[in-house]
Parts: C-alpha cells; sequence; structure tokens
C-alpha cells in the first residue's frame, strides 16, 4: 500500500528512489476510500480448504477487502458441490464488467497435462487477458504461474524428475522496476515448481523499462512478502 506522506516532505523522494510507493497528502484527500477490491479465480479441487487459506492471509489487514470468489463456468467440478458454487461463486461472465485491486489465480493439479487439454485453458486465457486491462496487479499461484507464463510470454513448463519446491535466489535485473520491489539485488523466493518461475507477473512489471527489455525473463516475484506467505510450503495443500 501506499505510505502517505505531507507534500513535499524530502523524505518522498528518497523512498520513491528505493522504490517504496509514496502518496502526497493532496493526492490522498482526493481519493475516494473504499474497500480493496480483490478477485480469487478458485482453481483447486479442494475449494473450500483453499477459500479458508487465502482469506486467512487476506484477512490479516485492518483495511476493508472486498472478496469475490470465482470459478470456471466451462469446468465441471467433481471435487466441490454445485451447492457450494451457486451458493458463493461467480462466473467470469458475472464481473467480466468490473474493475479490481487484485487477482489471485490458484494452482490447480493439472501441471501434468498439456496447457491445451485443461477444460478450462480458453476461459483461463481470457481471464487473463482481461486481468490486463481490468485488475491493478495480479498474483498466479503454482500452475497458474505456469499458465501465466506460458499465456503471457509463451514460456513452456517442462516435467521434472520429481517436484522441485522450497526457497531460491533470485537476481533482480533491475534495482527501480516495481515489480521487485527490491532494494538488495538478490533475495530469496519461493517456488514450487519451476526454477526461474516465481509469483506475479504484474502491469506495471511490464510497463517497467527492465521488463519491456527482457519480457521473457522477467520471472521475479514481487510482494517479496505477500507472494511468500502465498507460495511457502506452509501450504502443504497447495503443493504435492
Ligand atoms: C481432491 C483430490 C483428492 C482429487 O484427486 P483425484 O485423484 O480423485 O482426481 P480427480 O478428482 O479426478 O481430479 C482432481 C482435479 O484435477 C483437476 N483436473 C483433472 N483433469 C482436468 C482437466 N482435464 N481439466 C481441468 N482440470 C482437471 C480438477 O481440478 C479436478 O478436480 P475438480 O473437478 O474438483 O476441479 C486431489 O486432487 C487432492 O488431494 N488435491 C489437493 C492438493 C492439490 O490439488 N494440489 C494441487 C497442487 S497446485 C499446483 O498448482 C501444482 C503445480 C505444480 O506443482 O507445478
Amino acid at each position: 500500500m501506499p505510505i502517505k506522506v505531507p507534500d513535499n516532505l524530502p523524505a518522498k523522494e528518497i523512498l520513491n528512489n528505493e522504490n517504496i510507493f509514496v502518496m502526497d497528502e493532496s493526492v490522498a484527500y482526493h481519493q475516494d476510500i473504499r474497500p480493496l477490491r480483490i478477485a480469487i479465480l478458485n482453481l483447486m479441487p479442494t475449494k473450500e480448504t483453499t477459500e479458508t487459506q487465502l482469506l486467512r492471509l487476506i484477512g490479516n489487514t485492518p483495511l476493508q477487502v472486498e472478496i469475490v470468489l470465482i470459478h470456471p463456468r466451462t469446468h465441471t467440478s467433481k471435487n466441490t458441490s454445485a451447492e457450494h458454487l451457486k451458493a458463493f461463486y461467480k462466473t467470469f461472465d458475472d464481473i467480466s464488467d468490473q474493475y479490481y485491486d487484485g487477482m489471485i489465480i490458484t494452482g490447480a493439479p493439472v501441471e501434468h497435462l498439456p496447457f491445451e487439454q485443461v477444460d478450462y485453458w480458453d476461459e483461463l486465457k481470457e481471464i487473463m487477458d482481461w486481468s490486463v486491462r481490468r485488475v491493478t496487479s495480479t498474483l498466479h499461484i503454482c500452475w497458474a504461474s505456469q499458465a501465466g507464463l506460458y499465456h503471457h510470454y509463451g514460456v513452456p513448463k517442462y516435467d521434472l524428475p520429481e517436484k522441485y519446491s522450497g526457497y531460491f535466489r533470485i537476481r533482480s535485473r533491475s534495482r527501480t522496476c516495481r515489480c521487485c520491489g527490491a532494494s538488495t539485488k538478490r533475495s530469496l523466493s519461493p517456488n514450487p515448481a519451476i526454477r526461474r518461475c516465481a509469483g506475479k507477473i504484474s502491469r506495471r512489471c511490464l510497463n517497467s523499462k527492465f521488463c519491456r527489455n527482457r519480457r521473457k525473463r522477467a520471472f521475479i516475484s514481487s510482494l517479496r512478502r505477500t507472494a511468500g506467505k502465498f507460495l511457502s510450503p506452509a501450504m502443504p495443500s497447495t503443493i504435492r
């Protein structure tokens, strides 16, 4: 979240140079204060467990957060009841005219399937394209990060002999890229599957000079701490 400071405070420039988002009082004064709006596209078979895990983390803030749960219309869930989906979930068609501050796309146990054999692949592609236009920042978890890299950047996934998860050293190629949010160049990042793929691809990242020049290498986790919570092995049910 941006820090609100008095107009013209000298620290503002220093913090901006450290890539910390600082907002003038005058700008903050004109902001409409409203809940943070986050859409969760829940692709997991264990939907109720995943809801609890994510909401536990998202709820740990004094901010009001408005959540909308979405499930893929083009997939018939075997493990979640139709009643649960009807009561608590919307489909993409219901929300496609909205804007969101954030979106989370969960993993799914489909990592061994070619993307095109996932029965909601076309719908997911449409949602990912929409998220670039309508969502400020999208976090892709587990398989969704592979799907995002493939769809947005044409980066394929590779089968590994066994699950490869843990915290890996990543190297930010830019100190100023907001996506990395890093004041240090090297850091640890959680990564459930592919070594060079971690966390989130953000529109802000795509727009930065660094990422424009090196799109296919922009696999650096932003929101490291948040992604750390979401992707860490402390959530065993999302990691086989
Ligand atoms: C829920 C169960 C017990 C169900 O196992 P079963 O062996 O009976 O399988 P199943 O019911 O036939 O299918 C399980 C799920 O696979 C997905 N699925 C299978 N084939 C699919 C296809 N062609 N298109 C789309 N989805 C498909 C669906 O989400 C489906 O659940 P629905 O029809 O209900 O939707 C298990 O999947 C489980 O324990 N899951 C919890 C852990 C988990 O899911 N981990 C995923 C890691 S997350 C990840 O992203 C991994 C990425 C990575 O490691 O690289």
